[in-house]
């Protein structure tokens, strides 16, 4: 059974018992986001990330959602991605469509990968322009109080140092206001070259999710979430913070186990 808490300023928090009722929750939680999205906006504009989150969205593969999901009316994105072909193993790109792209009917041309061609600095521009002419035809919501596309879902992944998309810790990147995508060539994660959405963007979306699994990240979970005093304020898990959207926590227990419990208010 999963244990489902409000924490009083980082948001939802479920934490599943293991990895296959973590899976069915997510899938449930994102089918029911498309379904409110392409009914008031027609559309549903989902930013993804990459590493173990995708493996984890396998059940939107399988019965009821492969069939009782829109999902002709999604628009997919990535808030990182590594500049690597298409082809290449590294590639979230790759990794999103073997996993689960591929697997059901989703409309080639609202597959919004990067242009892989190019320097990670031109990806990031060209992304961002991209972004851009789809704002302008809300195929992408904008948000209310500032410019900024405002996705329906942002999922992201966090890693044992706390980085989410490729956002990494004491990272001047943490700090961009006006871009919208960014770029990284010393990312500490291989490979070095990556693009990636900015916070501004991330934190105007509707929906955000944040996915953690393993003990290997339960010190990275507790310093995003729990109240740990100034020298984390900076933590890249810790500057995800919707401005009006939701913030939900998908989270086993061994990723749960360092959480400081009586906080949370069920
Ligand atoms: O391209 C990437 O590397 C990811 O987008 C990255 O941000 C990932 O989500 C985290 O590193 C968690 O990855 P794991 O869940 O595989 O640990």
């Amino acid at each position: 059974m999963a244990h489902s808490s409000v924490h009083k300023v980082r948001g939802e928090l479920r934490i599943h018992e293991n990895l296959v009722e973590l899976g069915t929750d997510l899938a449930e939680y994102i089918a029911e986001l498309s379904e409110a999205s392409v009914k008031e906006r027609g559309v549903f504009a989902i930013a993804i990330s990459g590493g173990s989150l995708i493996g984890l969205m396998g059940k939107l593969c399988e019965a009821p959602y492969h069939k009782t999901v829109d999902w002709a009316k999604w628009y997919i994105f990535w808030a990182d991605e590594r500049v690597v072909g298409k082809t290449h193993a590294d590639s979230n790109y790759k990794l999103a469509k073997d996993g689960l792209l591929s697997k059901v009917p989703v409309v080639p041309s609202h597959v919004n990968s990067i242009n892989d061609s190019v320097s990670a600095e031109e990806a990031a521009d060209d992304y961002e322009f991209h972004i851009r002419q789809l704002v302008k035809t809300r195929t992408i919501n904008v948000s209310d109080n500032s410019d900024c596309p405002k996705f329906d879902l942002v999922l992201l992944g966090m890693g044992p140092d706390g980085h989410v998309a490729s956002l990494f810790p004491n990272h001047p990147m943490l700090d961009e206001k006006s871009e919208w995508v960014t770029f990284i060539t010393d990312s500490p994660k291989p490979p070095p070259e990556r693009i990636t959405f900015t916070l501004p963007v991330i934190n105007s979306a509707s929906n955000v999710a944040v996915v953690v699994t393993g003990e290997s990240k339960a010190e990275a979970v507790h310093l995003a979430i729990d109240d740990v005093g100034p020298d984390y304020l900076s933590l890249p898990g810790r500057l995800v913070q919707p401005t009006k959207g939701k913030l939900v926590w998908f989270l086993d227990k061994p990723a749960a186990s360092k959480l400081d419990g009586p906080q949370f208010s069920e």
